[in-house]
């Protein structure tokens, strides 16, 4: 193979393209798919990544530059990543580089430099020398120098380096480069004890310090640090200088993994006897494992049911057969439980990846994954590009997580990567809830035929371990609470409850629901709340013109003055923030002690392990916080779980709101009574009759899901069929819609064209429908108005490829407009 595909680094919009290079001989052997390389581009030196090998140019062979370095040793994507990468790229629209550059660790986007430097027989006078304050100097040591260095040094002399670059007394060279590297140690090796103590009799007798350092080093025959050595031995570096400089050790930069745990010391955890329901759930992961047969399935296992156990032995199977293993994880909050215990049951072996790592750590865990120093990547949504090679095993844990899906491009959800990538290796894909997401249910226990999911394996775990029970939920109604007279956050049963546990020394977990506050209306003494007639979702209230609308359709009413249902005038948006729960426990209970765990209180690194430590620790009473206490946390004195406004998030203008919220309750509730002592839930809501709120207090998910379903097929939202939002932004109202109307128009005559009919609810199963333009729920960003087309679509229609074809038609009278265009395929926020 002589000539490589490039896939260049440059942002624009048609970067699919690749690009031809010459593979000179020095570098044979060196470049392979999946290589990042360094390449010629017109003026420029760019980062691409090699995409294909070929022995026959697509240009005139003697018109091919050649590549010009290859950035790593080993390549940090693989033949079967950029594959991946591709599958991506189609499947959620967006340029391939993007998809790649998405796999890569930040450290590894590397950054062209300019370096100048004199051209030859370039002179300057006296003067220009005296003026320049020491640059031509610099310059003329015959270095190049770094174009960034020299502006931070001589600050006032850019515009004579721009003058004599012009006048070609300067040349610039590029060179792309890693805005980060491994760290090295300058690291002493001995030469062999008898040879070191044998040259002791030759070292002069007051070079003393020497001595005494052989002696050491005899003793102590490792290689260590210089630093080290010097601690040591108390010596100093030039007294190992000189023991270099004689021969008998070595100094060398040895490369040192920046460990973001190594301060942590994991106790081992041996395999746990399972029960018998865990032996069950885990036989026929197992031996899909064993077989190398590709399979999904669902671990549906009620909070507490041992399911990360059963992970575990999972992957311990695919290690003993030489295979690697995934296991991702919801963003931070379930990350210093799940690490600890992957790090106990595996050590080493395990890399961790996620963003509250520091660019330098994260770099580091993922080399020991991309030279096999680790077997098992523990990580978020992005380490599902894990670049392992010989894959057995991907987990994903809480899957019904929203944070798997990325919201901005690549636009992938881990999920469907990973059932992808699972097909590539002959592996085996576990994903793992209490509460499915109503797409992995529909799939393991019906079809999955809309979603891509099809063939999923149901597998229950229907019982906590050692029979404990699942802890009682009962549920206040907070008009009753305020006909009552009670104005205050607690009702009565929650104060005695929280009053109870302060007495018994046991733990409480208050959750504060607030995502989508201040955006609806809501009767405080009825709970009524303004919803959709058309689509069954809560309406927005918009400040400018004082008045609700709903974001799927378009349909608007005016603001509401009294309550329509009850006529009180208590209707109004309320909202109450983390910090004020904690004034008012403190000030309700005296000498309570509370963590309050919200954005504000964890921005800080680590800080989120610290404060789940010091509750741990028992030493506090409550752990308060918003959706980040609800998931994965594992401790044995919590007895208490508190739910402050419930049914907050069930007047988001999103469909899936009350599968949102019944999950959320489910987990929440979960965190009670999970070890010996029994747990309760108390739940806070104006709407007690709401089914998300209702099913919780009987646990029963599937009585939830089976309803939920009949309503998303009636609508048919997923998982009888899919969305795909076009969101388009601009200054101009006008301009906007004329836009997304012609995106409307041009989209409803290409399915006509193709005969898919758009009525979803007549016969037949192929439909698509376009819902729009309609102003998107974020109605204005950063001074641009947003407007949305939702395509709603099932069976066989690519409408995805029918949406890249309509936006390309349109693409002159786009660019003129200055509109900006964003596909969202699958989106799970309604944004
Ligand atoms: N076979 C077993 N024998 C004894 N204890 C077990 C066994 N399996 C799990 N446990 C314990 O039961 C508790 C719950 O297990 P685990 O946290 O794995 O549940 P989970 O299903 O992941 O829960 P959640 O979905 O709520 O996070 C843990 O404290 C765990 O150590
Ligand atoms: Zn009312
Ligand atoms: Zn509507």
């Amino acid at each position: 193979m002589t000539v490589a595909r490039v896939i260049v680094d440059v942002p624009s919009r048609d970067t699919d393209r690749t690009f031809d290079y010459l593979i000179p001989d020095r570098l044979s052997g060196w470049v392979e798919i999946g290589s990042r390389v360094a390449v010629p581009f017109g003026p420029r030196k760019l980062q691409g990544i090699v995409t294909g090998l070929a022995s026959d140019a697509e240009v005139e062979y003697a018109k091919l530059k050649p590549i010009e370095e290859v950035l790593d040793a080993i390549p940090p994507l693989s033949a079967e990543l950029v594959e991946l990468g591709v599958w991506i790229s189609k499947r959620w629209l967006c340029p391939l580089t993007v998809a790649l550059q998405a796999m890569l660790p930040s450290a590894l986007k590397g950054k062209s430099e300019k370096y100048l430097f004199p051209a030859a027989g370039a002179e300057w006078s006296d003067e220009e020398t005296a003026l320049s304050g020491g640059l031509l100097l610099a310059l003329n040591k015959g270095k190049p120098i770094k174009l960034t260095t020299l502006l931070q040094q001589y600050p006032d002399q850019g515009s004579s380096l721009k003058l004599w670059l012009s006048q070609g007394r300067l040349e610039e060279r590029q060179r792309v480069e890693d805005q980060l590297s491994v760290k090295t140690v300058q690291t002493v090796f001995p030469d062999l004890p008898e040879t070191l103590l044998q040259a002791i009799e030759h070292i002069p007798a007051r070079a003393n310090k020497q001595r005494e350092v052989l002696r050491y080093l005899a003793e102590n025959n490792d290689p260590i640090a210089v630093l080290k050595l010097t601690e040591a031995a108390g010596t100093t570096s030039s007294t190992i200088k000189s023991l270099a400089e004689r021969g008998l050790v070595e100094i060398r930069a040895v490369t040192e993994d920046r460990d973001p745990y190594a301060h942590r010391d994991f106790p081992a955890s041996a395999p746990m006897r399972l029960t018998p329901k865990q032996a069950a759930a885990l036989g026929p992961i197992r031996s899909a494992i064993d077989e190398s047969r590709c399979a999904t399935f669902l671990l549906h296992g009620v909070t507490g049911s041992g399911k990360t156990e059963v992970y575990l032995q999972a992957i311990q199977r695919c290690l003993e057969l030489g295979r690697e293993a995934i296991v991702l994880v919801p963003e931070i909050a379930l990350t210093p439980q799940m690490v600890e215990r992957f790090k106990s049951r595996f050590g080493s072996r395990v890399a961790v990846l996620h963003s509250r790592l520091s660019n330098g750590e994260r770099y580091d865990e993922w080399r020991k994954i991309r030279e096999g120093r680790a077997q098992v990547a523990v990580g978020a949504r992005s380490a599902v590009f894990a670049p392992f090679g010989k894959i057995g095993l991907i987990v994903i844990d809480e899957e019904h997580e929203t944070s798997y899906k990325q919201e901005e491009s690549p636009k992938y959800h881990a999920r469907d990567v990973a059932v992808e990538r699972a097909r590539l290796h002959d592996a085996v894909v576990v994903l793992g809830s209490a509460t499915p997401a109503l797409e992995t249910y529909e799939a393991a226990v019906y079809s999955g035929r809309e979603t891509g999911l099809r063939g999923t394996e149901y597998i229950a775990l229907p019982e906590r371990v050692a029979n404990r029970p699942l802890p009682g939920v009962s549920i206040v109604d907070m008009r009753e609470e305020l006909k009552l007279g009670n104005r205050a956050m607690f009702s009565r049963p929650l104060a005695d409850a929280i009053r109870n546990r302060l007495e018994k020394q046991e733990q409480i977990v208050l959750l504060l629901n607030r995502r989508g506050y201040a955006t609806f209306v809501m009767c405080r003494s009825c709970g009524y709340t303004a919803a959709c007639p058309h689509c069954e979702i809560s309406l927005t209230y918009h400040r400018g013109s004082q008045n609700l609308r709903c974001h799927y359709c378009g349909y608007s009413e005016a603001e509401p003055k009294t309550c329509p249902s009850c006529e009180s005038p208590h209707i109004r948006f309320f909202g109450t923030g983390t910090q004020k729960v904690e004034e008012s426990l403190a000030a309700t209970f005296p000498g309570i002690r509370v963590i309050r765990m919200d954005v504000d209180t964890t921005s800080e690194k680590g800080s989120h392990e610290k404060w789940l430590t010091e509750f741990r620790e028992r030493r506090a009473d409550v752990l308060l916080g918003t959706q980040m206490v609800a998931k994965g946390l594992d401790f044995p004195y919590v007895t208490l779980v508190g739910v402050l406004a419930a049914d907050a998030a069930l007047r988001l203008p999103d469909f899936r709101a009350s599968e949102r919220t019944f999950q959320l309750l489910t987990q929440v509730a979960g965190r009670a009574g999970r070890h010996e002592l029994p747990g309760e839930v108390i739940i806070q809501t104006y709407d007690p009759e709401h089914e998300s709120i209702t099913y919780v207090q009987g646990h029963d998910y599937n009585g939830f899901v089976e309803r939920a379903l009949v309503l998303r097929k009636q609508l048919g939202y997923p998982p009888y069929g899919r969305l795909l939002s076009v969101t388009f932004s601009h200054e101009s109202v006008p301009m906007l819609l004329s836009i997304g109307t012609s995106f409307a128009t041009g989209m409803r005559e290409k399915a006509a064209a193709l005969g898919i009919r758009k009525d979803f609810d007549m016969g037949g199963h192929t439909a698509l429908e376009v819902l729009g333009p309609v102003s998107s729920p974020i109605a204005r960003l950063k001074d641009r108005y947003r407007f949305q087309c939702m395509v709603k679509y099932r069976g066989d229609v690519d409408a995805s490829l029918l949406t890249s074809r309509v936006l390309e038609q349109m693409g002159d009278a786009v660019k003129r407009s200055g509109v900006q265009i964003s596909v969202d395929v699958d989106p799970q926020m309604m944004l």
